[in-house]
């Protein structure tokens, strides 16, 4: 028995209408081969058919091996050349022992009239291929279809520029950066617990719908500036091959453009808020501020409307807020135009709540230099499932680093560098700088020993410094 799969293209113009008739029709046998067809376009509007998307994919991938003749295209939003297979170009695959063949066509082929094969036995094949052979390439063609995607890297628009019909919320560039786990410099072990951590979330699809959690992970980075939290997300969006969203609270204006903007992004994404300590108001003083502006009567509704929050749902408050009538609003006049209403509350009722309800697996950083300045509230476990902390430059990460910048693993100077390194606190971003080559014929000793003149002038000046407190 063969299956004669036929993948159908789109044709441009004489036959659109012929194409259209033949697109509500998307499964047809006939025999002595069962031929499947799938088009390129469906529906009304003759929209680009996922299947034949995912189709496109699984065979780019499955069958460039075999196919003798392909056709090279650059495919918007891929990474690269998605080579595919020429137009009449047949390639073979074997499924549980039936013979598929895919071929690439414009027209569909004269249809044989007669069937050399018993119902039964046909029933048999068909099913084997329609229910678990299509459903196979369709899975895999979409996990390619994912790992050979062009990342982005989203960041959001300021509200005055959306528009209601279209997608104006965040804008996105492609996102390249070669960060990695192996050129971070940190503690191996550690590393090793966040590298894990990440790959098992991104795996436990089946486990978060066992415990009946949302499939999400929330990280807090905290650490000085310059040990590398930055570097780590993008390493961790390496990792896991996710895009990247990053969210600039500053520029929201309230709880409920923060909402829009959270439904909108898309799964296998990082959402990160950088400096969480800056962007949110997170010691109430603002709101002491505010409250010159609010009459007694307002203040009275403000404090109902505090103890009505809940959990899941959204506060009465952030509701005020979305009406127009709140106290917010009234403030908004008094407010200088880049500071931004969103509130504690109102960002943890929506990590909590809607968003985290939405499909598919998230991951949300936080990161900061004080951490020490957090709301509990913020970071409790089952927010920020698990705190990393990124630290001043050690032996181990300097070792990291000399790998990545002057590729050597041992040098008689090392040992100069872990005394200083001892007495002196100093960051990765630091002593890559000082690492770094600035001329061809700079070489390992130029760099370690600028190095060691850079620790020893920084641990004098934290010397003196010492002494004058
Ligand atoms: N742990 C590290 N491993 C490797 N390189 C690092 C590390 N930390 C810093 N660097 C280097 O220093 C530069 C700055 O680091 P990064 O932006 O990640 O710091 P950060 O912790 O995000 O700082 P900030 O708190 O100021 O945002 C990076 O481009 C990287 O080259
Ligand atoms: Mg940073």
């Amino acid at each position: 028995m063969f299956i004669y799969a036929m993948f159908q293209q789109y044709f441009p113009y004489e036959l659109r209408g012929h194409a259209h008739k033949y697109t509500q029709k998307l499964v047809t046998y006939f025999y002595p081969y069962i031929q499947i067809t799938f088009h390129e376009l469906t529906g009304e509007k003759l929209k680009r058919s996922d299947a034949y998307f995912a189709i496109q994919n699984y065979l780019a991938d499955h069958t460039t091996a075999t196919a003798k003749r392909l056709k090279a295209d650059v495919v918007k939003g891929s990474k690269s050349l998605v080579l595919t297979m020429d137009d009449h170009e047949q390639v073979m695959e074997e499924f549980q022992g039936i013979k598929i063949w895919w071929s690439s066509n414009k027209n569909t082929p004269k249809r044989p009239s007669f069937s050399f094969y018993p119902k039964t036995e046909e029933r048999r094949y068909r099913d084997a291929i329609t229910k678990s052979y299509i459903d196979k390439v369709l899975k895999d063609g979409k996990a390619i279809a994912v790992r050979n995607r062009e990342r982005k890297l989203y960041t959001n628009n300021p509200s005055d520029s959306w528009y209601e019909y279209q997608s104006t919320k965040w804008s996105h560039v492609q996102f390249e950066h070669p960060a990695n786990f192996e050129t971070l410099a940190m503690a191996e072990n550690e590393k090793e617990a966040v590298k894990n951590d990440l790959i098992k979330f991104s795996k436990g699809k089946e486990y978060y719908t066992k415990i009946g959690k949302p499939w999400k992970r929330g990280y807090l980075l905290y650490g000085p500036p310059g040990t590398g939290k930055s570097t780590m997300i993008a390493a961790m969006a390496n990792l896991l091959d996710y895009d990247i969203y990053d969210l600039e609270l500053t520029t929201v204006k309230d709880n409920s453009e923060l909402r829009k903007l959270l439904i909108e992004t898309t799964s296998k994404s990082i959402i990160i808020i950088e400096d969480i300590d800056c962007s949110i108001d997170l010691t109430g003083q603002r709101r002491k501020e505010k409250k010159k502006y609010e009459s007694s009567s307002q203040r009275k509704k403000k404090k109902k409307a505090k103890k009505k929050t809940t959990k899941k749902g959204e506060s009465e408050e952030e509701k005020e807020g979305e009406d127009g009538n709140g106290d917010e609003e009234v403030e908004s006049e008094d407010e200088t135009e880049s500071s931004s209403k969103v509130t504690l509350s109102g960002l943890l009722n929506i990590i909590d709540g809607i968003w985290s309800a939405s499909g598919g697996e998230r991951v949300i950083i936080f990161t900061t230099n004080h951490v020490e300045k957090l709301d509990e509230a913020l970071i409790r476990k089952g927010r920020m499932d698990k705190h990393i902390e990124l630290s001043y430059c050690d032996f181990e990460g300097f070792k990291v680093l000399a790998k990545n910048y002057l590729s050597i693993e041992t040098h008689p100077l090392f040992e100069v560098v872990r005394g200083l390194l001892e007495k002196t606190k100093v960051s990765p971003a630091d002593v890559a700088e000082s690492l770094m080559q600035k001329a061809v014929e700079e070489d390992a000793d130029i760099c370690l020993n600028r190095l060691i003149r850079d620790l020893e002038s920084k641990s004098a000046k934290e010397g003196e410094q010492s002494k004058e407190a």
